[in-house]
C-alpha cells in the first residue's frame, strides 16, 4: 500500500451500517466529504453527527440494486456486521472502480489509519489491520510526546527562511535548523512562550 493525503472536498463517501462503527467512520470523513450513511437503524452518535442518512434493509437486497445505491461514490465503506454483506458491496465496488474500505470482511484497497493532525501537519499510522489498537497507541504517545510540534513547524519554517537569506551554506543552514530540533529547553519554552523559543534558537544558532 502507498500512503497519500487526499482532498476529499465535495466527494461522495457512502458508508453502509449505521452502528458505532458506521458514526466513527462518518465523523472521520464529513469534515470534507459529503456523506452518506445507509443502514437499516442508526446509533446514537450519529444524533450529532451532520451527515445523510437513508433507512433501508440491505438483507437479501440483489446485487443490481446495491450497484445502483454504489452508484459513482468516490469511496465506500462497508461497516455492517454482516462479512458477506460487506464483501459483496466490495466486489460490485471493485468492479466499478470505486474505492472501498470494509470494516469487516475482506480488506478492500482503502485503509483507515489512527491520524494525528495539527494546524501544520498529519500523520497517519497502521498495522495494515494486523492490530488497530497499536496504531491508536502509538497516536496517543505521541500526541503526549510532542504536543509542541505545531510551534516548533512554525519556528523551523521562519528560521529556515532567515537562513536562506543569511547563511550561505546549507550544510551550515541544515546543522542549525538540526540543532534547533534536538535543543529540550527551546521545546520547554515552545509550552509556553513562542517569543521566548525564538529568541533561544537565535541567540544559540543563527548568531555564528
Ligand atoms: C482493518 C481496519 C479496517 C478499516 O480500515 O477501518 C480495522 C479493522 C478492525 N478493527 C477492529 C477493532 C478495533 N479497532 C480499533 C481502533 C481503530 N481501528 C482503526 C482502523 C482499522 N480497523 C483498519 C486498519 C487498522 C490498522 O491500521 O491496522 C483505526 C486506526 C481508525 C478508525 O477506524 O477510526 C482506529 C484507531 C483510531 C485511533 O484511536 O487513533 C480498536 C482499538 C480501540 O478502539 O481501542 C479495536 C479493538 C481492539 C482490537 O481489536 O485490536 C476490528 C474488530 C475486531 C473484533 O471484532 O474483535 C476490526 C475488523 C477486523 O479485524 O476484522
Ligand atoms: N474497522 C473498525 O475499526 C472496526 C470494525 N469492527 C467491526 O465492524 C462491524 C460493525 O461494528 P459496529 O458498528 O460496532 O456494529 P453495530 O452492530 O453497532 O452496527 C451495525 C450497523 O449495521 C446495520 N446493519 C446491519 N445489517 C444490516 C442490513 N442488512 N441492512 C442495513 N443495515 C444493516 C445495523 O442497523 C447497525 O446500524 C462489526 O463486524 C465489528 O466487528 C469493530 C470495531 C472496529
Amino acid at each position: 500500500m502507498i500512503p497519500l493525503m487526499l482532498d476529499l472536498t465535495g466527494r461522495a463517501v457512502l458508508i453502509f451500517g449505521g452502528g458505532e462503527v458506521g458514526a466513527r467512520k462518518a465523523a472521520f470523513f464529513r469534515h470534507e466529504a459529503d456523506v452518506t450513511v445507509i443502514s437499516r437503524s442508526f446509533a446514537p452518535a450519529f444524533d450529532d453527527l451532520a451527515v445523510r442518512r437513508r433507512r433501508t434493509d440491505l438483507a437479501g437486497m440483489p446485487d443490481d440494486d446495491l450497484e445502483r445505491l454504489v452508484g459513482d461514490a468516490f469511496l465506500v465503506v462497508a461497516a455492517t456486521p454482516d462479512a458477506g454483506l460487506n464483501d459483496r458491496i466490495g466486489r460490485i465496488c471493485r468492479r466499478r472502480g470505486v474505492h472501498f474500505n470494509n470494516a469487516a470482511g475482506e480488506q478492500g484497497d482503502v485503509l483507515i489509519p489512527s491520524v494525528i493532525r495539527g494546524r501544520r501537519y498529519l500523520m497517519a499510522i497502521t498495522t495494515f489491520g494486523m492490530s488497530p489498537a497499536v496504531p491508536r497507541y502509538i497516536r496517543m504517545r505521541l500526541e503526549e510526546e510532542y504536543g509542541e510540534l505545531d510551534g516548533m513547524i512554525e519556528l523551523q519554517g521562519e528560521l529556515r527562511a532567515m537562513l536562506k537569506e543569511t547563511e550561505p551554506s546549507q550544510e551550515k543552514r541544515s546543522a542549525a535548523l538540526w540543532s534547533i530540533l534536538s535543543d529540550e529547553e527551546i521545546w520547554t519554552a515552545l509550552a509556553s512562550d513562542y517569543a521566548d523559543a525564538r529568541r533561544i534558537a537565535e541567540e544559540r544558532y543563527l548568531r555564528a
